[in-house]
């Protein structure tokens, strides 16, 4: 299954539709071209009726890969908020708060990053991780550094897995061993960066408009820029419209306290950004745990999108984020694992906290009606499969604006998928050995759906495909 050249997939398939439903076929033929993108998709075809189907897409002698029971096709995920660099610190520093956090255990750790050779030892790994997870594209933070955020890049780019990078922008309150030496410092290496990012081939699609890796303007924090910076950066955007744009907003109380006598001139956390051209649809806003009425409705009228990171979120205690209200408003929101505020890379475990914080602030509001089921309300409810599943897969696509391209099977869209596969969970002999995960006869997709998110882990995955091309998964065999 590692090939490139014409395949059909005679599969089970989950595809999500809005952020309240997805669809289910237990038939479908799904044709991914040589260069990685989904010609066509026909359901409900009986096995006897395959060649028919074929031959009417005028493919008769394409290779036919058929799938078990109990397995099924869907989008791969999108992570829409990690730290490459503090992958090695996973499980390590919950008990600070995030200021305190990122000064005893997260600024000593990518301040190592300084040396090339310490990130091009750790960047394979940390992507594997990534790519071994389902997220088929990953929108990650470096470290301060151009090189290796470069190597991050390069990693990324030679494993397969899609990626949008950012090196950080960082010219005040960080300890003196972790700061940029000035904003043009900061600004000069940027640029660099995504000089560099954009000289990396297109991938498997050899089509530039469609790369691989995608450069990100990554100011860290508004408390760890400078105005002449915050500045310099909005030159760089304006002048660049298709350029990404990645920060941290308004996720702990402290944090928001201290940004506000930084930027007394701003209306609030939000306004710092929007003030330096920052607002945009293709910016991703990490956290987002406290934002205000106006803040919600500025970030969507710019129509930046929000990475709800709640496993994080929990973990430094920053609190539960209303995305109900967020979505009832119109923000775009999708996940993020957070690595290392969260202890996961796996989009799995950020779903599965996505709906304990939901229930938790539902059961906080209004008790009564947290499983609600007023069609197209979110505020105040229990997030339900179907819209932790959008968030993972379309609407993280929505939020770094690439959802022509990515976050669910249609016609015209590249082959970013994962084959899933919950038989046997008993964990004995054969199966997926995920001894948490009772198996499935194969033939409820909402059940085996379910099953995965709450129950699943790298175990169940059994391919990992990025425009057609296998780069992970457990049936795959690396060529390393
Ligand atoms: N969770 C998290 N928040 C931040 N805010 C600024 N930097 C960071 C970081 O590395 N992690």
């Amino acid at each position: 299954m590692s090939s490139t050249s014409a395949t059909v997939y005679y599969s089970a398939l989950v595809n999500p539709t809005t952020l309240a439903s997805y669809e289910t076929h237990l038939k479908s033929l799904i044709a991914v071209s040589s260069q990685g993108n989904i010609d066509w998709i026909v359901h409900d075809v009986d096995s006897s009726l395959i060649q028919q189907v074929l031959l009417r897409n005028g493919c008769p002698d394409a290779q036919v890969v058929d799938l078990h029971e109990g397995q099924f096709i869907m989008p791969g995920f999108i992570d829409t908020h990690t730290h490459a660099p503090q992958v090695p610190n996973l499980g390590t520093g919950y008990q600070y708060e995030l200021l305190d956090w990122l000064e005893k255990f997260t600024f000593p750790l990518e301040a190592k990053f300084k040396d090339v050779e310490f990130a091009k030892a750790i960047y394979p790994s940390v992507v594997k991780r990534f790519i071994a997870s389902g997220t088929t594209t990953c929108c990650y933070y470096g470290s301060l550094h151009l090189d290796s955020s470069k190597a991050l890049a390069d990693t990324a780019h030679s494993l397969g897995q899609r990626a949008l990078i950012g090196k950080c922008n960082m010219d005040r309150h960080c300890p003196s061993y972790y700061i940029e030496d000035s904003a043009d410092a900061s600004v000069k290496d940027t640029h660099a960066f995504i000089a560099h990012v954009r000289s990396l081939s297109p991938g498997p699609s050899n089509n530039p408009n469609n790369p691989l890796i995608y450069p990100v303007l990554t100011p860290r924090f508004a408390i760890s820029c400078t105005r002449n910076l915050l500045e310099a950066l909005q030159v760089v955007a304006t002048s660049d419209p298709h350029l990404h744009i990645q920060t941290h907003i308004s996720e702990n109380v402290k944090e928001i306290q201290f940004t506000k006598e930084l930027y007394p001139e701003c209306e609030h956390y939000a306004g710092v950004y929007d003030r330096y051209g920052l607002l945009r649809n293709n910016t991703i806003l990490a956290h987002a745990v406290h934002l205000n009425d106006k803040e919600i409705e500025l970030v969507a009228k710019r129509k930046a999108g929000v990475s709800h990171c709640p496993t994080s979120n929990f973990n430094l205690r920053s609190g539960m984020a209303q995305i109900g209200k967020y979505l009832d408003r119109g923000v775009k929101v999708g996940l993020g694992t957070d690595v290392s505020g969260g202890f996961s890379s796996s989009m799995l475990v950020a779903m599965r906290n996505a709906s304990i914080a939901s229930t938790v602030v539902a059961l906080q509001n209004d008790p009564a009606g947290a499983s609600g089921n007023e069609e197209g309300k979110f505020s105040n409810r229990q997030l339900p499969l179907a819209t932790l599943f959008y968030l993972a897969t379309k609407g993280g696509a929505e939020v770094c604006a690439l959802d022509h391209q990515t976050g669910s099977l249609e016609p015209g869209k590249s082959f970013d998928a994962l084959i899933v596969d919950v038989r046997d969970g008993a964990g004995t002999s054969g199966g997926t050995r995920n001894p948490t995960l009772w198996g499935s006869s194969g033939s409820i997709l909402d059940d085996m759906l379910g099953q995965f998110v709450f129950c699943g882990d790298d175990r169940n995955i059994s391919a990992v495909f990025v425009q057609g091309k296998q780069v992970g998964g457990t049936s795959y065999t690396s060529k390393e």
